[in-house]
Parts: C-alpha cells; sequence; structure tokens
C-alpha cells in the first residue's frame, strides 16, 4: 500500500494577485497532519486544488494514490470527506436531514448509527433549515457528514470555527476517536495552536504560497529553543556557530537569549566549548512564535 496520503509535486496556481506554489509535498498515511500559516497564505486555495474544485496551472496531485483531475473521481471522492471553510450558502434552505439523504447516497460507507450518534453528541437538530442553524452548529453539522461515511482521509479547513469551547473539546474527542482506527489520516488547516498540539502528528508551513517545511510536531517543539546564556564576559561569542542559530539578543548584562531550531546539539556545542559560557535556563517556543521565524524567514527570502 502507499504510504502517502497526500503526494504534490510542481503543484502552481497562478492569480492576479497571488501564486500559489510550486509545492512539493508528502504527506503521509496514518497520521495527522496540520498546514499552518497567516491569512491569505494559500491553505484554503491549496484544499480546493486537492479536491479538484479549482485547476492548478501545473504540476501533479495524488490523493490515496489515484491522481486527481483525471476524470471520473466518484470512488475516489467516496474515500475522502471534506469540511469547507465556508458552508455552501445555496444549501440554506434545506433541512439537514434533507441535506443528508442526499449526502449519503454517494457513500456506500456511509454508517447511519455514527452520523446519528455525532449529531447527539454535537447537540445539533437535523430538523432545523441549514440557513437556520447557528455558525458552530452549522459546522458541527458539517463535520458530522463528513465524517459519517467513514472516510480513509479527511480533509479539514480550519474546522472549530465558531464552535464554543465545549464543541471544541468534543470536535477533538471525536476527531481522536475518528484516528482510532489503521491507516486514517487528517488534513487540517488551523490557527488554533492548541488545537495543532492536541491533534497533529506533523506540521507544514504554508507562508506566502509556498511551503516553508514539513515537521513532525515534538521534534519541532523540542528543537525549537530560546537558550539563556550567560557568555562570562569574556571575548564576544560567535553564536552563529551554535547548532540551529536563529538569533541572538543581550537578555540582561551577560546573559544573552540565543534561539535555536535544534537544542540538543545546540546544548551538546555550548557544553563542549572551551570559552567560560553557562546555559542558565532553557524555554520552548510556543507555535505561534516557530511560524513568526518562519514568516520573517520568508519575507527575507522570497
Ligand atoms: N477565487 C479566488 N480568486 C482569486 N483570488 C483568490 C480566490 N480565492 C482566494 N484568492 C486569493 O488567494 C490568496 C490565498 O487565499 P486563501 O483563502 O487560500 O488563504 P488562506 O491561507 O486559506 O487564508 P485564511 O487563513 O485567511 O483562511 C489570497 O490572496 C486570496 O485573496
Amino acid at each position: 500500500m502507499n504510504d502517502a496520503a497526500i503526494a504534490i509535486s510542481g503543484l502552481v496556481q497562478r492569480r492576479a494577485n497571488f501564486e500559489l506554489g510550486p509545492i512539493e509535498l508528502v504527506i503521509p498515511r496514518g497520521y495527522v497532519t496540520a498546514v499552518v500559516g497567516p491569512n491569505g497564505s494559500g491553505k484554503s486555495s491549496l484544499f480546493r486544488l486537492l479536491l479538484d474544485l479549482a485547476k492548478p496551472d501545473k504540476g501533479r496531485i495524488e490523493l490515496l494514490g489515484e491522481r486527481v483531475g483525471s476524470g471520473e473521481d466518484t470512488a475516489l471522492k467516496a474515500r475522502i470527506g471534506y469540511v469547507p471553510e465556508q458552508s455552501i450558502d445555496i444549501e440554506d434552505g434545506l433541512r439537514g436531514s434533507q441535506k443528508a439523504d442526499f449526502v449519503r447516497q454517494w457513500y456506500p460507507n456511509w454508517d447511519v448509527n455514527l452520523y446519528q450518534e455525532l449529531l447527539r453528541r454535537f447537540e445539533v437538530d437535523p430538523a432545523l433549515k441549514l440557513g437556520k442553524m447557528s455558525k458552530g452548529m452549522r459546522r458541527k453539522f458539517d463535520l458530522a457528514l463528513a465524517i459519517a461515511h467513514q472516510p480513509e482521509l479527511l480533509l479539514l479547513d480550519e474546522p472549530s470555527s465558531g464552535l464554543d469551547p465545549i464543541a471544541w473539546k468534543m470536535m477533538i474527542e471525536v476527531l481522536h476517536r475518528y484516528m482510532d482506527r489503521n491507516g486514517r489520516t487528517i488534513v487540517m488547516a488551523s490557527h488554533i495552536i492548541d488545537e495543532v498540539k492536541r491533534l497533529a502528528d506533523y506540521i507544514v508551513f504554508v507562508v506566502q504560497g509556498k511551503v516553508l517545511g514539513m515537521y513532525e510536531k515534538d521534534a519541532l517543539l523540542d528543537g525549537w529553543q530560546a537558550l539563556y546564556v550567560d557568555s562570562g564576559g569574556g571575548a564576544a561569542m560567535d553564536w552563529t556557530r551554535m547548532p540551529g542559530f536563529l538569533s541572538a539578543t543581550v537578555s540582561r548584562g551577560t546573559t544573552y537569549k540565543v534561539v535555536t531550531a535544534d537544542a540538543p546539539e545546540a546544548e551538546r556545542w555550548l557544553a563542549a566549548e572551551e570559552a567560560n559560557v553557562r546555559l542558565i535556563s532553557k524555554q520552548k517556543l510556543e507555535l505561534d512564535e516557530i511560524l513568526l521565524f518562519h514568516i520573517e524567514q520568508a519575507r527575507g527570502v522570497l
């Protein structure tokens, strides 16, 4: 079995004021991958290309081993669940139950018990018209619909947008449960740091239409740290020699705050330094601080 859920090569989409790509990216099967980036960086555009809702100018996308955009795709779509960033307005006049009756015809694996259980847990009344549901309720309904056919791949574009804290916790639980079955994959765009930390195994940074890197979450959060180092007041240290060096600023007196993307190696390097340097304390960076570094780096490079 192909162990890539998504394989993207040479993907480019050009618009009047925005260019997405070129993107090379392989997202593994069986894990949760979060796509993180500032507003307007191209996350939703990427999701729409994955689902063949928009056409690329160049490049190739494979989902679950099948090429996207190569013709008949009903069988492939049945293996995928998608929650778009915004619900579709033209469906506002439909009741939830009517939409579910329509949608389930496309999905051989539709599980009516799971659907009903999700609606119960999310406290969504399917008799309501979609346009009459609150924003959060509509979101929960969309999530239930996307999961009820037990897809292998779940694509979620800012899934928690509009959810209250209780519904948010419920969503995290539901997504954890979804992942309990082997071989399932979630790819989600998110601005919610806590959500990414709780759910994601991998993180992809997207800035200005480019993928700046894909990282294993724990390695990323363990690696990116601010080290507070007393330089001993001797000869000036060349901090740029530190493994993973990102920045150095004076914190207080002879103490420097040195940010590194490779804290374990940086600590070994410090211990082996002959100069009179001493590690005083260290602090892991938060995901939003790491994203900010990527954005600043991208500004200089892109
Ligand atoms: N249909 C469209 N036609 C032309 N340009 C578009 C269209 N949709 C989006 N864009 C542009 O593409 C760029 C990326 O938008 P996109 O919605 O993909 O970003 P995003 O990362 O999902 O942002 P957010 O975090 O705000 O949801 C923006 O500059 C946007 O204005």
